[in-house]
């Protein structure tokens, strides 16, 4: 469908600029540029970019269903800034420094990818008392950082705290590194920033979460697979508000 309708002059999306650059490189036997890392990188891209904000959301409506007094402050911030009638949009968010600490708290608690993804050192490096030589894969393991307890005291607490200073100003913190660091840091982190605060305060403007259980019984730990956290299985009522 794309190729049918490439007009190399108004490239629509991904898929399009990828298309006219197979076109250039089309002499180019060499070339990385083809249909099945077209193929391969769009897949990526939706695995990707899908799953990750959705079990976020996911985990985070379940921590907001056990601490119903957080879910309270964030219904009274976005009322304040934002208001009923309004859709929020991104300029809210600097207005919003506990929803924002909310956010960045179920990143954190969460730790969605526990080890990355797995990269090669380049050349035999130096770290401490050790050698790691070349070719060595290497994970990144982000609890180290975003369980720091000088950074974060009480690390496996959930408490937006975390994130606010004494007068509840957004509190930056360089360990928060859900989407790792580096050269290759996730290229969909400014994306998943913006939909995670957009869909948490647009639910939360129109909804009230109920839980079926008492919130004493919810259970937050991250049931941990390979590659990614998620939350238990659970069910939630939604109220409108
Ligand atoms: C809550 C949301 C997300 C989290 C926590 C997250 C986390 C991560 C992490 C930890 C990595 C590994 C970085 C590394 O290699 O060191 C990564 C890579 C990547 N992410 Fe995300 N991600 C999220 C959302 C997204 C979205 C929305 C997209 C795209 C629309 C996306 C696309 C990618 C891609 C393509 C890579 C591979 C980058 C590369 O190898 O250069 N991610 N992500």
């Amino acid at each position: 469908m794309h190729k049918k309708s490439l007009d190399p002059n108004f490239p629509r999306d991904f898929i399009d600029a990828f298309l006219i650059k197979m076109e250039e490189e089309r002499q180019n036997g060499q070339s990385d540029f083809n249909v099945g890392s077209l193929v391969r990188s769009t897949v990526e891209l939706f695995i990707a970019g899908t799953g990750t904000t959705s079990i976020t959301m996911k985990f985070g409506l379940l921590i907001l269903l056990k601490y119903p007094e957080i879910e309270e402050k964030v219904h009274e911030e976005i009322d304040r800034v934002i208001g009923r009638s309004q859709s929020p949009c991104m300029v809210d968010r600097s207005q919003m420094p506990y929803t924002d600490a909310v956010v960045h708290e179920i990143q954190r608690y969460i730790n969605l990818v526990p080890l990355g993804l797995p990269h090669a050192v380049t050349k035999d490096v130096h770290l401490k008392e050790y050698l790691i030589p070349k070719g060595t894969t290497i994970f990144p393991a982000l609890k180290s950082v975003l369980y720091d307890r000088r950074e974060f005291p009480n690390p496996e607490q959930f408490n937006p705290g975390h994130f606010l200073d004494e007068n509840g100003a957004f509190k930056k913190s360089d360990f928060f590194m859900p989407f790792s660091a580096g050269k290759r840091i996730c290229v969909g982190e400014g994306l998943a920033r913006m939909e995670l605060f957009l869909l948490l305060t647009t639910i939360l403007q129109n909804f009230t979460l109920k839980p079926l259980v008492d919130p004493k019984d919810i259970d937050i730990t991250p049931v941990t697979t390979f590659v990614s956290n998620a939350p238990k299985s659970y069910q939630l009522c939604v109220l409108p508000r």
